[in-house]
């Protein structure tokens, strides 16, 4: 079908796979990062590096704070919000450590480079602070926020086809975007 698309119903298409709502842009960078966790779980299942690196995610956090001060938003919400998605991460690499024992059929056959996969989560968080800035009074509204939440994780899931895994992931990623939920 690709192949018979115009440039309207190509890029319609493409949209129509982004989560929807004021929330959309954020939720779409999150099931970003989620989606790189599987490429972490790659890089470590077999070797000896843990799921859990307790040095890196304090990297992680500082770095969140110092970018989240010079991008004028608040440091404590914006790393409460990293510690969400380091969560979530390690929910994606538990689970899909746990399926790749059971079924080795199933485990990947390429080790991605993890000081590449670190490069890239780190130009996300560039990213994901530039959307907490950009949904700031959004999220300051319960009501609004828990609703469009509501909507940009519901069509992010369903478009962008997450399993059960995936959506737990989501769930435990999303949990303090709205301030005051
Ligand atoms: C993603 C990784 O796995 C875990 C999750 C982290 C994260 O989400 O940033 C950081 C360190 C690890 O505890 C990693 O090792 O880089």
């Amino acid at each position: 079908a690709g192949a018979h698309m115009n440039a309207e119903s190509v890029s319609s298409t493409v949209e129509t796979t982004k989560p929807l709502g004021r929330l959309g842009p954020l939720t779409d960078v999150v099931i970003e990062r989620i989606r790189v966790s599987d490429d972490v779980a790659a890089s470590k299942f077999g070797t000896d590096s843990p799921i859990e690196d307790p040095v890196r995610e304090e990297q992680v956090l500082e770095q969140v704070r110092k970018q989240a001060d010079a991008a004028g938003v608040d440091p404590d919400a914006a790393v409460a919000f990293f510690r969400d998605q380091i969560i979530a991460s390690k929910v994606v690499q538990k689970g899909l450590f746990a399926r790749w024992t059971a079924h080795p059929e199933e485990a990947p056959t390429t080790r991605p480079d993890l000081g590449q996969i670190r490069e890239q989560l780190d130009r996300l968080t560039t990213d994901l602070l530039q959307e907490l800035k950009n949904t700031e009074q959004l999220r300051d509204k319960p009501i609004a926020c828990t609703a469009q939440l509501a909507l940009a994780t519901g069509s992010g899931a369903a478009l962008e086809r997450l399993d059960t895994l995936h959506r737990q992931a989501l769930r435990a990623a999303t949990h303090s975007v709205c301030r005051s939920q």
